[in-house]
């Protein structure tokens, strides 16, 4: 069995990619808990459309597409179990440096396919699929916290809505193209961001900025994305291929000594979600990993100057 395949014990996968730090809570670990999910899983296949598509490309850099023109690339119940999928894909592919998360034709992400969120409209199947989701992202997010040096960026073009917007936030950068919106246009359908978009967008843009953007359901471009610090760089439409330009801006944190690399997202993964005390203890264990290490011992020998 795969280490993280999908239908296996959530708890094990858990473990498996977060332990090295994250001392979580495990509330997806009972029988119970597991049924549910499965349970979840099954009726999200029932609405099918589009797929998340993934290509792990030699250089390193894995691009994951968001496939669901039609409907401008919204999420149906097929996606989101695909993208558990693409994320246990990632986090068992041992030469990924780098993630590039977009759309398909021009367009980031409409959110949830508005169709199955009629058909499972009551609170428990709304619950469940924002569990499901929560998690699913919570795993993107900490990709490369434990065995691999994968940094993520969400390339954003055209609009990024709802959940789509949540989803930018499950990178750890975001770069716009110049006509690009991201929007939590949740308020405006009656709902909250439920699939960790509020909770990860507090802490990137702060809570007075977070709640601008969703009680006020304030729209985002380039420019004032670069404001808040939801923006990590703007790309001009027309000058040259956006995702090669975006390949190129996310080499510049990729190249280099992986296990260093794998440390410093350690570390910053562990500043931001641990308390003081446990983030220090984490710092000094990644420290550990490093110091002395082959990518040191040659910057010694080296005599680097840092001009
Ligand atoms: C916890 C998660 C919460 C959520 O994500 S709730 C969902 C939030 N998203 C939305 O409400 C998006 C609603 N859609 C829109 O505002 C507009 O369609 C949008 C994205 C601005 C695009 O506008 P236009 O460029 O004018 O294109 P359009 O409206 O003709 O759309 C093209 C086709 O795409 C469809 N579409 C867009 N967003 C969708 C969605 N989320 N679910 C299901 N279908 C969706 C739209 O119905 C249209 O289909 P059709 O051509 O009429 O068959």
């Amino acid at each position: 069995m795969a280490l993280c395949s999908v239908g296996r014990p959530l708890l094990l996968n858990t473990r498996n990619s977060l332990g090295c730090f994250f001392k979580q809570k495990q509330t997806f670990c009972s029988k119970a808990n597991e049924s549910q999910e499965e349970e979840i899983r099954k009726k999200l296949q029932l609405f099918p459309g589009g797929s998340i598509d993934l290509q792990k490309q030699e250089s390193g850099i894995a691009v994951m597409t968001v496939n669901n023109p039609a409907r401008m690339n919204a999420f149906s119940g097929s996606m989101m179990t695909e993208l558990e999928e693409r994320v246990c894909e990632l986090e068992n592919w041992t030469e990924g440096k780098g993630l590039i998360v977009r759309g398909a034709a021009g367009t980031f992400c409409s959110g949830s396919d508005l169709n199955a969120v009629r058909a499972i409209s009551n609170p428990q199947d709304g619950m469940k699929m924002c569990m499901f989701m929560q998690k699913t992202l919570t795993r993107l997010l900490r990709l490369a916290c434990y065995r691999l040096p994968l940094i993520s960026v969400a390339l954003v073009e055209g609009k990024a809505l709802g959940g789509g917007a949540e989803l930018t936030t499950a990178c750890d950068f975001r770069l716009m193209t110049s006509d690009a919106v991201i929007q939590f246009v949740h308020k405006h359908m009656g709902l909250v961001p439920g699939w960790g978009g509020a909770a990860r967008l507090v802490r990137i843009v702060g809570s007075q900025n977070a709640l601008k953007l969703l009680a006020g359901v304030k729209k985002v471009d380039p420019d004032f994305g670069n404001e808040i610090g939801l923006a990590d760089g703007i790309l001009k439409v027309g000058e040259g291929d956006t995702l090669v330009n975006t390949e190129r801006w996310l080499s510049q944190f990729t190249k280099g000594s992986a296990p260093v690399i794998r440390a410093v997202k350690k570390v910053v993964l562990s500043g931001r979600e641990l308390a003081l005390d446990e983030a220090l203890t984490t710092e000094r264990h990644a420290f550990g990993t490093v110091w002395g290490g082959p990518a040191n011992l040659e910057a010694l020998a080296l005599k680097t100057k840092h001009k």
